[in-house]
């Protein structure tokens, strides 16, 4: 595909950022790229999650999938809700991210073949305690994914995300700011990852990239 004048393609993600996000997952497991999703888009995507906060039509989050899934806010305080393309802004963003399934096939012949995401909530004091989105052998998440809703997020915000080096959950790497437009992506069962407690509002959406619905007879629910 042609790149336009702007840097963007056709489908309105960056390509030399592409192309680094296909690099870095590769080389070291994980990407951050600013600004690499449009800031209208990112604005509409905020406003309809304060909507929905508002209107509290979130749910506290829990940890683990189907039958094993329980409340710990001592271990995670986000709000969340399952995106379900009833907003122009979310068919928008599912599309960005079907594109970019499309393109990391392409690079990392992964097999990528459909895509979660939910809106998720931090309020104030809220965190995740560093985790894997997945575990080694059973994993059918296998691209992590966040996008950061927060316009201007203040120096002294908290709520970054720490990064730490994959199978080393020691080793601090980078801490990201969860500034609008800012886009993470890494190996869901590689990278551990932790939410470090916020002093402000914190919107985001996380996604994941899966694989078959079941792996050597183990079913592994979406939710
Ligand atoms: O919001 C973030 O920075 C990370 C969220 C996360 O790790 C998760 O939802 O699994
Ligand atoms: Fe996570």
């Amino acid at each position: 595909m042609m790149p336009s004048p702007h840097g963007l393609d056709s489908n309105g993600l960056d390509s030399s950022a592409l192309a680094r996000l296909a690099d870095e997952l590769v080389e070291r497991g994980w990407f951050v790229g600013e600004h690499f999703i449009d800031a209208e888009l990112c604005r509409a995507l905020h406003a309809e999650l304060q909507q929905l906060a508002t209107s509290h039509a979130l749910t506290d989050a829990g940890i683990g999938r189907g039958d094993r899934h329980r409340l710990r806010r001592d271990i995670r305080g986000d709000a969340i809700t399952w995106l379900n393309r009833e907003s122009q802004a979310q068919r928008d963003y599912l599309t960005l991210m079907a594109e970019l399934q499309r393109q990391i096939n392409q690079a990392l012949y992964l097999g990528l073949f459909e895509f979660e995401a939910h809106f998720a909530y931090y309020p104030p004091g809220a965190f995740y305690k560093t985790h894997y989105d997945s575990f080694q052998g059973r994993a059918n998440r296998i691209v992590s994914t966040v996008l950061y809703l927060n316009p201007d997020w203040p120096q002294e915000g908290g709520g970054e995300m720490a990064i730490y080096a994959p199978d080393d959950e020691t080793c601090e790497l980078a801490r990201i700011r969860p500034e609008a437009g800012t886009f993470v992506c890494f190996l869901s069962d590689r990278v551990p990852h932790a939410v470090l407690p916020t002093r402000y509002p914190r919107a985001s959406i996380a996604g994941w990239f899966r694989r078959n619905a079941s792996l050597g007879g183990l079913v592994d629910p979406a939710r």
